[in-house]
Order: structure tokens, then C-alpha cells, then sequence
């Protein structure tokens, strides 16, 4: 028998994985959950122990860690791996991946097999679709085929180009529009909406609407969740911020101080010290 065994003393306790079910309570309770971004181990593993309910593998990553000026870009190869790294990472948040630009418009069928690589190559838990009630019948067919789908309505950046660039959406009677459009997704069994970049008072009546949890980014206080691209809230991205971001960490201006230090001490010759040398 090996001298690590660990016969009679319990197993340490797996932290219980949020499932989307969890998600409805909140909204049936009225309280709010927390969602991030996350694209790799490590701030996927801060994160998941920080306690963010829900983390995100969003087509962002084409902006966020492949350098492109937009999401349209970015392919089901770049980012099946993104995701399979969160999801090695996590214990205890649900991880979401985005379908990206051209991976499921074509056809129910496509959107059901660009999803199960998802969670079958990738480990996603849920996947993200962007497009209102046009894709009700995709998301009927996905859902029906296991797949659990987070609508994403409002602004749309996959159709940055058809909607005229990034602009909010759901202004005076377009409201309406975006009440048909997650009545249409919540019937056809997504288990959550998301709202980008819509007036706060849309977003309050589409949360009012629907059953399932709402979450916002640039659309009020009134969605059962809230959701940031991680750069943007922890400040490693530079340049100018959309309105709907807060800023609760200058990682930029902490990371770039590290690196000066760094090439200062290698210069001085200060770096490495006796103590790190053999
Ligand atoms: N870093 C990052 N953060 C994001 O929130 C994000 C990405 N990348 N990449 C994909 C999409 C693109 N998104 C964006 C990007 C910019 C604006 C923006 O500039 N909004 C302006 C205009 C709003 C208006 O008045 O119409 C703003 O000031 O908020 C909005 C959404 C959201 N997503
Ligand atoms: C901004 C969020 C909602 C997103 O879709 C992404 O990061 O790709
Ligand atoms: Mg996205």
C-alpha cells in the first residue's frame, strides 16, 4: 500500500459547481450574480475563487488576446483552446463560451455542431449566441440537443457592420423589439438574456418580461446580472473606456512599473542577486 494513502479521512470538499438552474434562483429571489471574462488559467482561477458566478470566454478574446480591431476575426480554432484553459481552471464558476462570428448563422444544425465541439473539445458548460428572435428556431434545435443557450441581444458587435457601429440599441419604440426578441429566445429555452449597450429602462422591461435571469453590460441596474470584459474592469487595456465600463484595478500602470524595474535591475547588474544565483 503506498504511504500517501488516505484511507479514512474524507475527501477535501469539492466547491459545488454553479449550474444554470442556480442562475434562475437568483433571479427568483432578486438577488444579483456577477459575470467576467476570462480567456486563460489564471485569471479564470482568481475569478472562479473571487467568487464570480459565471465566467465568460467571449469572441472578445479576438480584440482581447488576438490583437484584432474587432470580434469578427476570431475562429472556433482560437477559441477552442482559450476555453478549454478556462475550463481546466474553474471549479466553481459556470463557464460560457461564445459562439463566434460564423460558426452557427448558417443553420440550426451548424450553430448545434459549432456548440457540442464547445463542450466536447472545449469543456464550455453553456454557450453564448448573438441575434434575436430570428434564431429562435437555432436555439430551439441547440437546446433540444442538450446545448444550454445564453441569448445576447441589443448591441450585437458580430453585426457591428449591419447595425452601423457601436451604438446602443432599443432606443423610444425599439424597446418593443427587444421585448419580442427574449420573449421569442426565452420560449425557445435559452436560460438567460443578455443585454449589451441598451437604455437601462429597456432593459428593466425586458427583465420584467421574462422568467430567466437578465444580464446587462451598458444596460442599467435593473438585470438579475451584471457582466465586463476582465481587461477593461481591472485596467490592463489602455486607451478609451465605453461608458458602461468601471475601472477597479490600474493593472497597466502596475505592469508596466514591474517591467521598467525589471530591465532597470538587469541593466544595473542588480538583478540577479547572489540569492538567485547557484
Ligand atoms: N475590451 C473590450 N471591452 C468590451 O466591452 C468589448 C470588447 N472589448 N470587444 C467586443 C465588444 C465590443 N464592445 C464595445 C466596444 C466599444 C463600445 C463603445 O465604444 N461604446 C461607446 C458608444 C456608445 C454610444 O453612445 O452609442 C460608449 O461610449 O460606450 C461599445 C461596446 C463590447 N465588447
Ligand atoms: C462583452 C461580452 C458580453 C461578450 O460578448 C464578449 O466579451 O465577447
Ligand atoms: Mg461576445
Amino acid at each position: 500500500m503506498p504511504h500517501t494513502s488516505t484511507a479514512g479521512t474524507p475527501a477535501p470538499q469539492a466547491a459545488a459547481r454553479i449550474r444554470t438552474h442556480h442562475l434562475q434562483q437568483f433571479k427568483d429571489s432578486g438577488t444579483r450574480f456577477a459575470m467576467l471574462t476570462a480567456y486563460e488559467q489564471y485569471a479564470a482561477q482568481i475569478f472562479d475563487e473571487a467568487g464570480i458566478e459565471v465566467l465568460l470566454v467571449g469572441d472578445s478574446a479576438s480584440n482581447n488576446v488576438y490583437g484584432n480591431e474587432s470580434s469578427l476575426p476570431v475562429t472556433m480554432d482560437e477559441m477552442i483552446p482559450l476555453c478549454r484553459a478556462v475550463a481546466r481552471s474553474t471549479r466553481r464558476a459556470l463557464v460560457v463560451v461564445d459562439l463566434p462570428f460564423g460558426s452557427y448563422e448558417a443553420s440550426p444544425a451548424l450553430a448545434i455542431e459549432s456548440s457540442v465541439r464547445l463542450m466536447k473539445e472545449a469543456g464550455a458548460h453553456a454557450v453564448k449566441m448573438e441575434g434575436g428572435a430570428f434564431y429562435a428556431d437555432h436555439v430551439r434545435a441547440m437546446v433540444q440537443a442538450g446545448i444550454p443557450v445564453m441569448a445576447h441581444i441589443g448591441f450585437t458587435p458580430q453585426s457591428e457592420h449591419a447595425l452601423g457601429g457601436y451604438r446602443v440599441q432599443g432606443r423610444g419604440d425599439d424597446s418593443l423589439r427587444l421585448v419580442e426578441d427574449a420573449v421569442a429566445l426565452e420560449s425557445a429555452g435559452a436560460f438567460a438574456v443578455l443585454m449589451e449597450m441598451v437604455p437601462a429602462a429597456a432593459a428593466s422591461a425586458v427583465d420584467k418580461a421574462v422568467r430567466v435571469p437578465t444580464i446587462g453590460i451598458g444596460a442599467g441596474n435593473a438585470t438579475t446580472g451584471q457582466v465586463l470584459v476582465w481587461q477593461d474592469m481591472a485596467g490592463l487595456r489602455g486607451g478609451r473606456m465605453a461608458r458602461f465600463v468601471k475601472q477597479y484595478a490600474d493593472l497597466r500602470t502596475e505592469l508596466a512599473r514591474a517591467a521598467e524595474a525589471y530591465a532597470d535591475d538587469v541593466r544595473s547588474g542588480a538583478f540577479p542577486a547572489p540569492e538567485h544565483s547557484f
